[in-house]
């Protein structure tokens, strides 16, 4: 999307703009978003996605959420006019989108990815630990990030099996998001659009990668990435598209075909909507739906990515929550409500209130009925059955709560999946073809002298670092 139709009455919900989505070890976002602007009206969320934008100097003259020095090398994205996505005839009335024959719209969904036996958690976890953007080691300590995630997920795999386990030996996500992509290629299709939808995943089959080669094997002339979390994080949206960063660029196929990145749609109002109806549905089943506590847990990242790193996952998540709280009370449901952090991992901070000594307190301060929301994804994984059903369920139990509730992920939902085929249709004129050029002056050119140096001093640091009494006293109580 090009900067400018980022600006207007769009910019109160759609005003993220990631001037350059990958910087090295920073994200950058406009500080022109305010939440406490523009969102007493809910009808008003502009329905437009979140696009990368193109490097367009505009973008570059925002304020940034910054520490270090930012690094200038821009995602950039070529215009490009070739526009046009149906091979059905008719479409034209109800998209404003020239088409051509040759158009071949592809749809990437991007997910996390998940063990599908209980043999694969261990190499699962290795993945996940193993990316940067997941365990964000200073520079100096790069090496350390492979030897680092081995040891990690080899401490970590007994509890996560256990876990996996406890939801039938592997991770539902393949299926549910096989089943999300089948959904979305059907509705984009009574919608005359025409379209192959492919998952890729972070950290386990079918891979991003995987997919990529995929589109490159269909010809594929248009791509809009849709990620599957509502919102942006650097450890997740924001870890799949530097894979796309990366491969794209290096392939002279990808790097001129048009791509459309919906970073980030909690603020769609299908999707409010069907959160909301999920929730007042739930609420009926409830003696008394009024006195329960709605009871929102997303999943948490550590304080650092939205403190120092400028995640806006934190402002994302609380305006999603105001969004869905504000569509509820047009509806008249205006119970209390919290949300909280669930599914920290290390011995870093997390956002805070953290789920488990929420749940303790309310429960405590006589809360008695609670419906608790799932909200950082939109499928069932093992946070949901694993950790919310049986460990914070039993937690609430024992803390004084009496009647318990869960609203399921949204999964299929038709309202939602017709959402994001919206969201898809609504991409499609940002496509642009993302450039090759990388900016010569930045790449440092290999020194082997000052490699070793690094190693050297990087491992002294490493091992004071693992000698640290917070870092020894996490691996005794098992928080890895
Ligand atoms: C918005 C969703 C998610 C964010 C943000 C996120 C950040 C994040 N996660 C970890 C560590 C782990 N995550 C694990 C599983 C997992 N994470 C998400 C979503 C987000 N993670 C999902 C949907 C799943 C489940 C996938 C499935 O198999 O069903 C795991 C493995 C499970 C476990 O051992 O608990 C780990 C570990 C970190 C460190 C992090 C942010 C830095
Ligand atoms: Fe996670």
């Amino acid at each position: 999307m090009e900067a400018a139709s980022l600006s207007g009455s769009s910019l109160c919900y759609c005003n993220y703009r990631f001037s350059r989505l990958i910087t090295r070890g920073r994200y950058i976002a406009s500080a022109s978003r305010n939440f406490s602007e523009g969102i007493n009206d809910v009808d008003k969320p502009s329905s437009k996605p979140l696009i990368i934008s193109s490097s367009d100097s505009s973008t570059q003259n925002h304020s940034f959420l910054s520490n270090g020095p930012i690094q200038k090398r821009y995602l950039n994205l070529q215009t490009n006019c070739a526009i046009g996505v149906c091979t059905f005839p008719g479409n034209v009335a109800e998209s404003h989108y020239s088409h051509s024959a040759e158009e071949k719209l592809g749809v990437l969904l991007l997910n996390l990815g998940g063990p599908e036996t209980l043999n694969d958690v261990q190499p699962f976890l290795f993945n996940l630990f193993a990316d940067p953007d997941i365990i964000r080691l200073p520079r100096l300590l790069r090496f350390l990030q492979r030897p680092l995630a081995k040891l990690i997920s080899v401490l970590r795999a007994p509890k996560s099996k256990e876990g996996y386990a406890a939801i039938g030996g592997g991770s539902p996500l393949r299926k549910i998001t096989d089943e999300q992509a089948d959904a979305l290629r059907m509705a984009l299709e009574s919608k005359n659009v025409c379209a192959n939808v492919y998952v890729g995943m972070r950290y386990w089959f079918p891979f991003t990668e995987e997919a990529i080669e995929q589109i490159k094997r269909d010809r594929i002339t248009k791509l809009v990435v849709l990620p599957l979390y509502p919102q942006f994080s650097i450890s997740t949206t924001g870890s799949s598209i530097r894979v796309l960063q990366s491969v794209f660029k290096e392939d002279a196929y990808l790097s001129r075909l048009p791509v459309s990145v919906i970073l980030s749609w909690y603020q769609r109002q299908g999707y409010i909507r069907s959160m909301a109806d999920l929730i007042e549905k739930e609420l009926g089943k409830f003696a008394k739906p009024e006195e329960v506590m709605i009871f929102f847990s997303a999943h948490g990242v550590p304080v650092s990515y939205v403190e120092d790193a400028g995640d806006p996952y934190k402002d994302q998540m609380e305006e999603c929550i105001y969004l869905i709280m504000q569509e509820l009370k047009a509806r008249g449901i205006g119970n209390d409500h919290t949300l909280a952090y669930q599914s920290r991992v290390g011995p870093v901070q997390w956002l805070k209130p953290y789920t488990d000594e929420v749940l303790v307190e309310i429960g405590q301060k006589g809360v008695k009925s609670l419906l608790a929301i799932p909200v950082s994804f939109v499928s069932e994984h093992i946070e949901t059955l694993e950790e919310i059903d049986m460990e914070y369920k039993h937690l609430a139990l024992e803390s004084g709560i009496e009647n318990w509730g869960r609203v399921p992920a949204l999964g299929c939902n038709s309202l939602f999946i017709t959402d994001l085929a919206d969201a898809v249709v609504e991409a499609l004129p940002s496509a642009k073809a993302l450039s090759t050029k990388t900016d010569d002056a930045e790449e440092t050119e290999f020194d082997p002298l000052s490699y070793v140096v690094k190693i050297f001093f990087g491992s002294i640091l490493a091992f004071m670092l693992l000698l640290t009494p917070r870092v020894i006293l996490a691996f005794r109580n098992g928080l890895f």
